[in-house]
């Protein structure tokens, strides 16, 4: 997602946005041990943010909330995403003989870390297509998704930032333009979640897979679809986790029209009927636990809000 306003200095800006499992069905176990998913997910119209610039030398610096939650000397500062993600690019266009110079990257880390919404996956991603964009390549995005998925199972479907299914370990991907926008809450009681660990508890790895009924059409369609999903990791990650049941309570105390768990968790969503009862909640929420985080924003649109994408 490139954004107007951008990173003051920086010759482009890109939004990094956070990623919603909607539903996620774990439908079996690859013999490497990475399961198999089924799952629908949207974007929110807010995330991270990545500056690019070309440079004399190659520089990472961050800013934002959760900027002191990484590593940023010694070699684990080399596992940043957004490092990995540069290189994996830089290596792929100098093979080919392409030029993929130095540069400046700046991560403005506005989301929680390890919180089940895919942070780092999406900076990873917002790496790939603000590299493409900066060194004037054409990679075309089949190599740039194949190189994704090298960088994490999520990785992918952030290349896409809009509503998708995706299925394998999340990398067969198949574009879901009907679901709508929704007024949005993510809120994490900021207790990092591991998603191996998740993974590890899960009982069951072959659960029913996700259906979908053809023709919703108004908002309540949606939802009442959206209740008929799971997601399968949310059991583990609450028994890992306790404060999730009182995220997830807090949320439906709001009112709100749908609340669940992203991801391998902590977070959870809600999703509103409009954005006055999403900013009341909010400030509600805001207020009677100052210790979560808490982001009203919106779930973006069959277009994915963004351009620039292929
Ligand atoms: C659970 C999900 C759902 O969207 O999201 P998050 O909770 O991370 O946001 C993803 O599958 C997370 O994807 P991602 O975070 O990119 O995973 P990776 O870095 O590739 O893998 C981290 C570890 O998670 C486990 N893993 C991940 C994906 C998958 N389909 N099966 C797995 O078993 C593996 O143990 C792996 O070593
Ligand atoms: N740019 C980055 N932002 C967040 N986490 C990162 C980044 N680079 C590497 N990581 C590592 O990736 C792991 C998963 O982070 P994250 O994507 O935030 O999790 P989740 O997908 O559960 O929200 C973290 O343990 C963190 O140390």
């Amino acid at each position: 997602m490139a954004t107007d306003a951008g990173i003051p200095g920086f010759a482009l800006t890109r939004v990094a946005p956070a990623k919603i499992n909607l539903g996620l069905h774990v439908v079996g176990q690859r013999a490497d041990g990475y399961h198999l998913l089924e799952s629908l997910v949207t974007f929110a119209d807010a995330g991270d943010r990545i500056g690019f610039s070309i440079s004399a030398e190659d520089r990472f610096t961050v800013s934002g909330r959760f900027s002191v939650d990484l590593p940023l000397t010694g070699e684990e500062a080399a596992g940043n995403l957004v490092l990995k993600a540069r290189d994996l690019l830089r290596a792929y266009l100098t093979e080919r003989g392409v030029e993929a110079g130095p540069v400046h990257l700046h991560l403005e880390k506005n989301l929680p870390v390890a919180s089940g919404i895919g942070g780092g996956s999406a900076d990873a991603a917002a790496t790939l297509l603000g590299l493409r964009e900066l060194w004037g390549t054409s990679v075309h995005i089949d190599s740039l998704k194949k190189i994704a998925l090298q960088l994490g199972a999520d990785v992918p479907m952030c290349l896409e930032g809009r509503p998708l299914i995706a299925r394998g370990i999340g990398e067969d991907i198949e574009r879901f333009a009907e679901f709508p926008s929704f007024p949005m809450l993510i809120v994490n009681p900021l207790k990092a979640v591991s998603t191996p660990v998740i993974f590890r508890m899960l009982t069951s790895k072959t659960n029913p897979p996700l259906s979908i009924p053809q023709g919703q059409r108004s908002a309540s369609d949606w939802i009442a679809t959206l209740q008929s999903l799971r997601n399968d990791l949310e059991p583990p990650a609450r028994k890992l986790e306790p404060e999730i049941e009182a995220v997830s309570k807090a949320l439906m105390d709001t009112g709100a029209s749908f609340v669940r768990m992203s991801g391998s968790g902590a977070s959870c969503f809600a999703l509103f009927a409009d954005t006055d009862s999403r900013d009341a909640a909010a400030t509600v929420l805001s207020r009677q636990n100052p210790n979560w985080y808490v982001l009203a924003c919106n779930s973006v649109n069959g277009e994915g809000n963004c351009d620039g994408r292929d």
